[in-house]
């Protein structure tokens, strides 16, 4: 079973217009409301690849609720753990004409020492040949620290795991050898605090992160595709060519068709092809994408070594 844990979930609030004009009131000419956060998004392509998962998290208040039901359509196995303060609004902005994406996260609620208990107790299920895939930022008042105590947690369980998070919190956990990292190209320069010129400078600092631990790095490129680098190889999946309408959650879905597709195949290749057409599809439709997007656009993709 893969378990996802969105420690810090939202309802994405995604307005669309054709220019943004700050400091001056703006009206939108569509609007939509999503239940969001990455482990969230990473449950629900799961889901359109036919691959068991259930969701882990802290859910709040009014706008809790109100995340719940946004998330009911999707008919997700769930097992949140509940909080007193309110989840999150995070605010995403397409100005069309611009053809720009703006977003204004939350920082999430204050998670009480009772709740944290309550939610580390709920990980005892977990065990061997699980995959637990730990994602998105951490809500303000845990401790850096939260995702490793996590992972040395359902690893002495058996489990494995994957991380999406950035800074610190990220390497601390790449001792304990997670599956698969997946830093954008921005995040990995930030990582080592360096500016990259070319693909090459990406692959010779994704490699750190496999000599860090890591048994995969992933490395998301937006419109320009992705990496893969292994021990001794490096990949490339490039991005097809289309009309981005929503490209928030396209790295949540390239972790997704990575890390399920993984677990059912264990040919890393095949991995991040499913990956990038996950990614990209996403990147192409308003919502998450659905299974006929992505079994459109995997055709469309190719890896080469390079
Ligand atoms: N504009 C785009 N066109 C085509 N594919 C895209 C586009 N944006 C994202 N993707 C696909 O989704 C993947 C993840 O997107 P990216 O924006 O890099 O991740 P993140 O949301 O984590 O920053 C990319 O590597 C690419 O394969
Ligand atoms: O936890 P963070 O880093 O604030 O990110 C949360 C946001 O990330 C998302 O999961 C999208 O992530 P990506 O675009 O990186 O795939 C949104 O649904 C959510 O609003």
């Amino acid at each position: 079973m893969i378990y996802t844990i969105t420690v810090n979930p939202s309802i994405d609030y995604v307005l669309q217009l054709k220019n943004l004009n700050t400091g001056e009131v703006n009206r939108t000419s569509n609007d939509v409301k999503l239940p969001g956060g990455k482990g969230i998004n990473v449950s629900r392509i799961l889901k359109e690849l036919k691959i068991d998962s259930t969701a882990l998290g802290f859910v709040g208040g009014a706008t809790g609720s109100m995340f719940e039901e946004l998330l009911s359509k999707h008919e997700l196995k769930t097992s949140f753990t509940k909080v007193q303060e309110d989840t999150r609004i995070n605010v995403k902005i397409n100005a069309v004409a611009q053809n720009e994406e703006t977003e204004i996260n939350g920082a999430g609620p204050a998670i009480s020492a009772d709740e944290k208990k309550s939610f580390m107790n709920n990980l005892n299920d977990i065990g061997e040949g699980d995959v637990v895939i730990m994602a998105g930022s951490l809500p303000k008042n845990l401790d850096a620290t939260f995702y490793l105590d996590i992972a040395k947690t359902i690893q002495k369980q058996g489990a494995e795991f994957v991380i999406d998070t950035t800074g610190q919190a990220l390497l601390d956990t790449l001792p304990l050898h997670p599956l698969v990292v997946k830093p954008n190209h921005h995040e990995l320069a930030d990582l080592f605090n360096v500016k990259f010129n070319n693909e090459q400078e990406i692959i010779t600092y994704a490699r750190k992160l496999l000599d860090q631990g890591a048994k995969h790095a992933l490395v998301s490129m937006a419109g320009d595709g992705a990496l893969l680098v292994t021990k001794d190889k490096a990949y490339k999946a490039n991005a097809p060519k289309g009309t981005v309408i929503n490209s928030v959650g396209a790295g949540d879905s390239m972790i997704a068709g990575f890390a399920g597709t993984f677990m059912e195949t264990k040919d890393p290749i095949e991995s991040f092809h499913m990956g990038a057409a996950c990614g990209s599809a996403t990147a192409f439709s308003q919502d998450i994408a659905v299974k006929a997007k992505i079994d459109e656009i995997y055709n469309a993709i190719s890896i080469t070594e390079i």
